[in-house]
C-alpha cells in the first residue's frame, strides 16, 4: 500500500498496534497471491504517479463539459501508458488482461465520474471476441486493440431496454446489393443510454431486428461506422449525440442514436451464432439467448464489482469511526470513538463481511462463467440457463445490497459523509447505476425466479436437480413440516433454505391457483412480488453456500490468526442475513423467541471479537490514499487536516470577497426591501 507518509493519526495508530492477524496475508488471499498484489502495486503507481494526468485538479468543480473533456484527455494518457506497460510486459494478451483488471480501481481515480472508453475495451471488444467468426475476428480484432477504431454497445432505445425482443431499430437485407439498410423507424426506436456513444467512438455493435426474404429473424448484432475516421463527423444518415445530465456517470458520454437508411454491408453482421447466407436465407443459432452472451458476462463482472465499491465504502467508514469521537457512553468518561456505539458497528461490520463473501462469489462464478463457456464452445448449451438465472440473481441481489451499504456507511460519517470529499458520493453513484443497467433489478429477479418455479416443478415430479437448488428437494420432502433451527452456520443456511424454497412454494402456489382463471402469463405477473422475494432469497442461500465452501478451504490454507478472522467474518454474514430475513424464516422454520434473541447476543458477541481485526481487515483491502480519494478514509486518518485543507480548496475560496456581494447581495441589503 503506498501509505501517506505524515504521522497516523494516534487513535488510529492505537487500533492497528492491536491487530492479531497478518494484514499481508489477507491482502495476498483477496487479490489472488502475493506476486498479483505486488502487480496491482506496480501498475497502480505506474498510471498514478504520471504527472501529465494532473489528478491534483479537482474535477468535481468543473463544468460538464469541462469534465467530459479532462476525462478524455486522462484517459487517453492512460491509455498510451497502457500499451507502453503492454509492450514492456511481453504484450501477450494475458499481460493485457493484467493490465485492465488493475485499472478497473486506478480508472475510478483518474476519472470517478465514469471513463469515457470503458464500453470500447468491454462491451465492444468482448461482442466481437464472442460473436464473431474467424474472418470477422481477423479484421476486427487488430483494429479494436490498436484503438484504430473505437466502439460501444448499442441495444438499449429510448422505448424498451429491458424487453429488449422489441427493440424496433431495422436491419434489412438485400441480396443484390449484399447490404443491411439500418432506419429508425419512430422516436421511440433511438436508441439511448449506450455508454460513450454520445461524442467519443466512431463505431458501435447496434442490436437490430434482422429483415431478409420478407421475415423478420430477431434481434441480430452488426458492427455500424457512426463517424468518420478523419473529420469524426456523424456519417450520413446517423443522428447522433449525448442524452444529458444523469445521477452520476457524468463524463461517460451516454448517447442518443438514430439512424435513416444507413448502409451497412454484409459482413458487418455478427455470424458466430445466427447466419444470414448471402442470398437472405437466415439460419438459427443452436439457442436464440446466445447473442445475449455480452451481457452474461458483464453481469459476471458486476459482482467483483459490487464487492470493491463495499470495501471501499467500508474503508472510508471504519477509518473514520476510528479517530471520531463524540457522546460520551459513560457520562463522566470522555468521548469515545463513535466506533464504540454499537450501532455504529451494527452499520459498518457486516457491511465489511459483506464485501468478503461477494468477492468470493465472484470468484466462484467467474469459475463457473469459464467452465459453461467452455463446454459451450464445444456445443454444449445445457448449463446456459443456470449460468443465466445465477449471474441475474447475484447481480441483483449483489448491487442492491451495495447500494444499500454504502449509502450506510455515508450516514456512518454523520454530516461530513455528506462532502463531496469524503468520496462516498461517487461510489454510490456507480452502486445505484449498476441497479439498473445491464438489467433491471427487478426483471433480472424475475428470471432468476422463472429458474426457480421449473426447478420447483421439476422437484415435485422427481426430476433432477441442478447443485443449487437441491435444497428444493429438502422442503418437498419435508412434506409441509417446518425445518427444525439449530444455531450453527449450517443451520443458519437451512434455515433460509427453508425460506428461499417456501417462498418459491407460496408463488408456485399463487401461479397455479391464479391459472385457473388467468393465462400462465397474467398468473405469473399477480406472483411478481413473491417470485421476486423468492429469488432475492435463493441469491442469499448461494452466498451464504458459496462463502462457508470457500471460507472452509481458505481457512485451511491460511494461518490460525487469519483463520479465526475469516470464521468470524462469515459468522457475521451469516447471523446479519437471517436477523435481517427474519420475517421469511419464521415462516418457514420452526425458530423460537429464544433462538432469535440468541442470535442477537451472537451478533454482539461477534462484534465484540471483530471490533480488533476490523481494522486490519479494510486495510487488507489495500486502497491506496489515490484510489480511497477521501478525506476521511486516508490510511492515516488526519481526518480534520484533511477536511479543511479540501474545503480551502473550493473555487469560492480562491477570493475573499465573491462578485456577487457588490452585484446583488449589497445592493439587496441597502434596499430596505
Ligand atoms: C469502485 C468502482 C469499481 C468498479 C466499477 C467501475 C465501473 C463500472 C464498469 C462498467 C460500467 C459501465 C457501463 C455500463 C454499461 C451498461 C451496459 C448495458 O446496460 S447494456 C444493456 C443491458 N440490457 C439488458 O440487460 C436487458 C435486460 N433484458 C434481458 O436481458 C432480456 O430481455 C430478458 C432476459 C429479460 C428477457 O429476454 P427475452 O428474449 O424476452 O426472453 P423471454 O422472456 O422470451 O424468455 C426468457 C427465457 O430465455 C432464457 N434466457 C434469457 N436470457 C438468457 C441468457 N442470456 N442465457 C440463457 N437463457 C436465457 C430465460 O432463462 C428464459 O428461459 P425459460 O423460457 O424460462 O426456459
Ligand atoms: C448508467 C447506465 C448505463 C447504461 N449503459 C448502457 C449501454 O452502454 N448500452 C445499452 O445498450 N444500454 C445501457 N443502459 C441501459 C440499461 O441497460 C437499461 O436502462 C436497463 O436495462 C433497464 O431498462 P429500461 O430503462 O427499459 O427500464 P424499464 O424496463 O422501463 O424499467 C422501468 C420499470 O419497469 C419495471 N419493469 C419492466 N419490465 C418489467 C417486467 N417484465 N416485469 C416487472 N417489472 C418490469 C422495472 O422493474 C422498472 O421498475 C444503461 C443504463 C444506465 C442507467
Amino acid at each position: 500500500m503506498s501509505k501517506n507518509l505524515s504521522i497516523v493519526n494516534k487513535d488510529l495508530k492505537e487500533e492497528r498496534d492491536k491487530i492479531n492477524f497478518n494484514v499481508e496475508e489477507f491482502t495476498n488471499w483477496f487479490y489472488g497471491g502475493a506476486e498479483k498484489v505486488k502487480e496491482k502495486k506496480y501498475i497502480e503507481n505506474y498510471f498514478l504517479s504520471d504527472k501529465d494526468l494532473n489528478l491534483e485538479l479537482d474535477t468535481s468543480y468543473l463544468s460538464y463539459k469541462d469534465k467530459y473533456e479532462e476525462a478524455v484527455r486522462r484517459s487517453i494518457v492512460v491509455y498510451k501508458k497502457l500499451y507502453k506497460l503492454h509492450n514492456e510486459m511481453g504484450g501477450t494478451h494475458e499481460d493485457f488482461v493484467k493490465i485492465m483488471e488493475n485499472l478497473r480501481f486506478t480508472m475510478g481515480a483518474i476519472n470517478p465520474e465514469g471513463n469515457p472508453f470503458v464500453l470500447h475495451f468491454s462491451m465492444f471488444a468482448l461482442t466481437i471476441m464472442n460473436m464473431t467468426n474467424d474472418e470477422q475476428k481477423a479484421e476486427w480484432l487488430p483494429r479494436i486493440f490498436n484503438c484504430n477504431i473505437l466502439g460501444t454497445y448499442a441495444q438499449t432505445e429510448l422505448g424498451h431496454g429491458t424487453y429488449i425482443q422489441r427493440l424496433e431499430t431495422t436491419a434489412t437485407y438485400d441480396p443484390k446489393t449484399k447490404e443491411f439498410t439500418l432506419n429508425s423507424p419512430t422516436l421511440t426506436s433511438y436508441k439511448w443510454w449506450p455508454g460513450n456513444l454520445g461524442h467519443t467512438v466512431d463505431h458501435a455493435i447496434v442490436m437490430a431486428q434482422l429483415y431478409s426474404q420478407g421475415k423478420c429473424h430477431g434481434i441480430q448484432p452488426f458492427i455500424v461506422q457512426l463517424r468518420d475516421s478523419e473529420t469524426h463527423k456523424p456519417l450520413p444518415g446517423i443522428d447522433i449525440g449525448d442524452i444529458g445530465n444523469k445521477v452520476g456517470f457524468q463524463t461517460v458520454n451516454n448517447g442518443f442514436l438514430g439512424f435513416k437508411n444507413v448502409k451497412v454491408p454484409y459482413k458487418n453482421m455478427l455470424m458466430k451464432n445466427s447466419k444470414l447466407l448471402e442470398d437472405g436465407t437466415f439460419i438459427k443459432p443452436k439457442n436464440a439467448k446466445l447473442n445475449y452472451g455480452t451481457m452474461v458476462i458483464i453481469r459476471v463482472h458486476m459482482i467483483i464489482d459490487a464487492a470493491c465499491r463495499i470495501a471501499k465504502a467500508t474503508t472510508i467508514a471504519l477509518r473514520y469511526s476510528l479517530v471520531r469521537r463524540q457522546s460520551p457512553i459513560n457520562p463522566n468518561e470522555i468521548e469515545p470513538k463513535i466506533i464504540e456505539h454499537i450501532t455504529q458497528q451494527n452499520k459498518i461490520f457486516p457491511g465489511i463481511a459483506k464485501a468478503v463473501v461477494f468477492k468470493c462469489m465472484a470468484d466462484y462464478l467467474t469459475k463457473l462463467h469459464l467452465s459453461i463457456t467452455q463446454e459451450g464452445n464445444t456445443g454444449n448449451l445445457a448449463r446456459m440457463p443456470e449460468l443465466h438465472a445465477l449471474s441475474c440473481c447475484l447481480k441483483a441481489v449483489c448491487t442492491n445490497e451495495d447500494a444499500k451499504t454504502v449509502e450506510v456507511c455515508r450516514l456512518s460519517c454523520g454530516g461530513h459523509g455528506f462532502l463531496r470529499s469524503a468520496g462516498l458520493d461517487d461510489v454510490y453513484r456507480n452502486s445505484t447505476a449498476a441497479q439498473t443497467y445491464e438489467g433491471e433489478n427487478t426483471v433480472m429477479l424475475l428470471q432468476a425466479a422463472r429458474f426457480l418455479i421449473k426447478s420447483f416443478n421439476e422437484a415435485r415430479n422427481g426430476g433432477s436437480l441442478t447443485e443449487g437448488v437441491k435444497y428444493l428437494f429438502d422442503f418437498i420432502g419435508r412434506n409441509g413440516k417446518r425445518e427444525i433451527f439449530d444455531n450453527s452456520i449450517n443451520g443458519i443456511l437451512r434455515a433460509i433454505q427453508a425460506a428461499a424454497a417456501g417462498r418459491t412454494y407460496i408463488a408456485w402456489k399463487h401461479i397455479e391457483d391464479d391459472k385457473r382463471h388467468n393465462s400462465i402469463e397474467v398468473a405469473t405477473n399477480l406472483a411478481g412480488v413473491h417470485l421476486t422475494k423468492a429469488a432475492e432469497l435463493h441469491g442469499y442461500v448461494c452466498l451464504l453456500q458459496v462463502g462457508i465452501e470457500e471460507i472452509e478451504k481458505i481457512i485451511r490454507n491460511v494461518s490460525p490468526a487469519l483463520g479465526l478472522v475469516f470464521k468470524n467474518i462469515l459468522e457475521l454474514f451469516a447471523v446479519d442475513l437471517i436477523l435481517n430475513k427474519i420475517g421469511d424464516v419464521i415462516q418457514h422454520v420452526d425458530i423460537s423467541n429464544e433462538d432469535i434473541e440468541k442470535l442477537e447476543k451472537q451478533m454482539e458477541t461477534l462484534f465484540k471479537f471483530f471490533r480488533t481485526s476490523a481494522i486490519g481487515v479494510v486495510d487488507g483491502f489495500d486502497f491506496s490514499d489515490p484510489i480511497i480519494d477521501s478525506t476521511l478514509g486516508s490510511y492515516d486518518g488526519n481526518v480534520y487536516e484533511n477536511l479543511i485543507n479540501a474545503a480551502r480548496k473550493s473555487p469560492l475560496n480562491q477570493e475573499d470577497v465573491n462578485r456577487t456581494f457588490h452585484l446583488y447581495i449589497k445592493p439587496f441589503m441597502k434596499s430596505n426591501l
